[in-house]
Order: structure tokens, then C-alpha cells, then sequence
């Protein structure tokens, strides 16, 4: 199938160094923004010079990296600046299921980033393109919620299916997720959201893409050169007020043989994916604890270097989807999904980000996010199932992860 690229045969791109911008977001001229920030740095973009719509299918990671590196060798690149995020960038997000529409990858107008104290500029386009008006945010962002596709008794229903499967050895485990609706009186504007999101959460990846807004905290991989990293999440429990409290449950966690279990089958998948794809690879033998203002996780951050040249999205390919959103084996919790959860994710629990010209970029797991459209916006939260699972604790548990996008709709 032809892919209808949207974008003038030849890209001309020029990045130039820029003093300190100071808040990124506050930057974005309007509500369309494209965003991937975490304390403080990163990249946001406006403007599409090129869009990128990737048809279903498991080849599309490689499809999509194919079309953008055709896109990119025909530029003309000028970029004194060389780091990761500079000259062209492509922002990103797949949906989950490779059988589902709505892939895209948009090449911004304008990308403005910081990294490591130094700051750049890039634009697409005659240098002579009159500057973006800036248009302040819109406020209002939600104020009612209606159900999803599943009322919350069906979906402790479908957890208890789940269980029932896997004590019956079909498979090892399936991370099942709800979808709830909330609806604003006007436009929903992104930045609004990306604000109350980087504010509450600056050690996740806030993103926005093509409607996609979140902030996530799982890492699918990053790729700077020849070096990879990936923070890989299963097994959750909620923050506590109290500290002697709150110390309690991290011990709780990091015994508990129900979240090292959901925990292991994630760490084991990406450690066996990326393993062929590196010539070293370093995976902690014990997840450590990740604390989170909302939730406490368990994480395991992966090191390595890579052999050949691949592009970050060549990695994603292979990652995608890790049992941290999907479940073992991958298949058999692929179509188990399909079967429970009573819905289509869409983008939620796929891999957004960024990539580069070089192949450097990166991508985490689309979590504790919402797609918007126009007023309305649907939220996700999904929750690992093992055998031990319990219906109602996980219920709380997608609530407590549906926490961090009611705050940034409600602030
Ligand atoms: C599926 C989600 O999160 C994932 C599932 C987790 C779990 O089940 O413990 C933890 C982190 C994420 O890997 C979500 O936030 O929707």
C-alpha cells in the first residue's frame, strides 16, 4: 500500500543555536502543540511540515522509519548545532494494536529544544514564513466525565476472566486497561494540559502528539548514538500521606511475589528483545522502586550499547509490545485483549516520541494519557494481570492511574 506523505518533495531545515528559552511550553504559539519534556528539556514543535499517516499492519514501525528516512534524505539540512533533536525531527504515536488506524508521524514547522544547558531552534520552510501569532491557552479544559466502554462491575467481570485463563495456563499474564470520557464546554487545549502535567509530574516524559497528551513514566527506549536506555514498569502500588505509611507499602511492594512476578515477565521480554540488537546490555537482577507523587512502581533501567545502525524506531519495533502493556505471551494476551476489554486503545499504550534524521530519538509507552478531540477527551489506565490478581484492588488500581490525567483536566 501507498503511503500518502504530506510534504513538499524537498524539506529545507535549518537549526540554529538560541540563548535559553526558558519554559518550553510556554513557548508553544498554539493549542496543536507537539511536546516531550521532562525537567524542563526537551522539544516542543508546532507547525506541520510533513505528516506521515502509517497504515496498520506489524511492519509499521519499519514502514513508518522507511518513508521518514526517504523524507529525510531529500532535505536539505542544514545544522551546525548536531545533537540529538536537532536538524529534522519527527514526532510520533502508534496505537497499541497493530491491527488498529491511526498511526502517524508529523515532521513540526518549528521544534525549539533545550538539552544539557544548550538551546535550538529548527524551521521548515522559507526563512521569510511570518513568525506563528501566539494565541494564550484556552482554560477551561474538562469539567463532566461519563463512563467508557465498560461499566467498572463488567470490568472487574473481564479481570476475573483473565485470572481464570491464566490459573488455567493459557498464559502467564495480560495487562487489561478501561477507557473513561470527560468533556470540556470548549476546545480542550493541549498546553493547558502539558502545564498541569509537566508541574505535577517533572520527572515523567510529558508528551503531546496529534491529540495525545500525557505523562508518562515509562521509557520504551532511547537511543543517543550507539547508546540505548529503557526503563521498564509492572507492579504498582499508591502513595500514602503518611510517611511511615507510605514506607510501608514501598517495602510491601518490593516484596510482594504477585508485583515481582508481573514485574519479571516485563524486564525478561525487553531484555530478550533488545539482547540480539546489542553488544553490551545491562539489566539489574532486582528492580528497584520508582516513587512517583501519585504511585510507587517497580522498574528495572536498562543500559546498552547497539551493533549496526539502527534507528531508534528500529528498536521500538522490536520492543513493541512490552508485557508491561500487553502481557505473555505476547500473542496469546494480544487477542485476550481484544476479546475482554470491550474497546479499541487507539494510541493508548503505544510507543510515542520522537526520532531524528540520525536515528537517535526518543520513545516511551503512551500512558496516564488522554486523546482529545476537539472538547471531549478519552482517558486510559490499564493494570497487569497474574494469576493472584484481585478484580476489585486492580479497579483501584486503574483509578489511581487515571489520577494523573483527572488533574490535568480538572487542575
Ligand atoms: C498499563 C498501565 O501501566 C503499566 C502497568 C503497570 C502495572 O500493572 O503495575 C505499571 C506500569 C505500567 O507499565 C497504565 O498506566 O495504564
Amino acid at each position: 500500500m501507498k503511503l500518502a506523505v504530506t510534504a513538499p518533495d524537498r524539506l529545507a531545515v535549518r537549526t540554529v543555536p538560541v540563548p535559553d528559552p526558558g519554559d518550553l511550553i510556554a513557548r508553544l504559539p498554539h493549542p496543536t502543540a507537539m511536546a516531550w519534556i521532562r525537567h524542563g528539556d526537551g522539544i516542543v514543535g508546532w507547525g506541520e511540515a510533513a505528516r506521515i499517516p502509517v497504515p496498520p499492519g506489524d511492519d509499521r514501525f519499519t514502514t513508518a522509519a522507511g518513508r521518514l528516512a526517504d523524507l529525510f534524505a531529500a532535505a536539505d539540512i542544514d545544522d551546525p548545532v548536531a545533537l540529538p533533536g536537532t536538524g529534522p525531527v519527527a514526532f510520533g504515536a502508534f496505537t497499541f494494536d497493530p491491527a488498529s488506524p491511526g498511526s502517524a508521524l508529523i515532521v513540526p514547522r518549528r521544534v525549539l529544544g533545550r538539552r544539557d544547558g544548550r538551546a535550538w531552534l529548527t524551521s521548515i520552510g522559507a526563512p521569510d514564513t511570518p513568525p506563528e501569532p501566539h494565541r494564550p491557552p484556552a482554560a477551561r479544559t474538562g469539567r463532566r466525565g461519563t463512563g467508557g466502554a465498560l461499566t467498572p462491575d463488567d470490568w472487574k467481570h473481564a479481570v476475573a476472566t483473565a485470572v481464570t485463563r491464566i490459573r488455567r495456563g493459557h498464559l502467564g499474564k495480560a495487562v487489561l486497561a478501561r477507557d473513561l470520557h470527560a468533556h470540556a464546554p470548549e476546545p480542550i487545549d493541549a498546553r493547558v494540559l502539558l502545564r498541569r502535567l509537566a508541574d505535577r509530574f517533572p520527572g515523567c516524559y510529558t508528551f503531546s502528539c496529534d491529540g495525545m497528551v500525557g505523562a508518562t513514566p515509562e521509557l520504551l527506549i532511547r537511543r543517543a548514538g550507539g547508546d540505548i536506555e529503557s526503563l521498564v514498569l509492572a507492579g504498582t502500588t499508591p502513595r500514602a500521606d503518611d510517611p511511615a505509611e507510605d514506607a510501608a507499602r514501598a517495602a510491601r511492594l518490593a516484596a510482594s511475589p504477585k508485583d515481582r512476578e508481573e514485574h519479571r515477565y516485563a524486564a525478561d521480554m525487553v531484555r530478550d528483545a533488545l539482547a540480539p540488537l546489542c553488544s553490551s546490555l545491562h539489566v539489574p537482577a532486582e528492580p528497584e522502586l520508582l516513587r512517583l507523587p501519585n504511585l510507587l512502581h517497580l522498574a528495572s533501567p536498562i543500559r546498552g550499547r547497539l551493533t549496526g545502525d539502527r534507528s531508534v524506531l528500529d528498536v521500538v519495533a522490536a520492543l513493541h509490545p512490552t508485557p508491561a502493556v500487553c502481557g505473555t505471551p505476547t500473542g496469546t494476551a494480544m487477542r485476550l485483549i481484544r476479546e475482554l476489554e470491550g474497546m479499541d486503545r487507539g494510541r493508548y499504550a503505544g510507543p510515542v516520541g520522537w526520532v531524528d534524521a540520525r536515528g537517535d530519538g526518543e520513545w516511551g509507552i503512551a500512558l496516564r494519557c488522554a486523546q482529545l478531540d476537539g472538547p471531549r477527551a478519552r482517558l486510559f489506565a490499564g493494570c497487569g494481570i497474574v494469576a493472584d490478581s484481585d478484580p476489585a484492588a486492580e479497579l483501584a488500581e486503574a483509578g489511581h492511574k487515571f489520577g494523573a490525567m483527572r488533574h490535568a483536566l480538572h487542575g
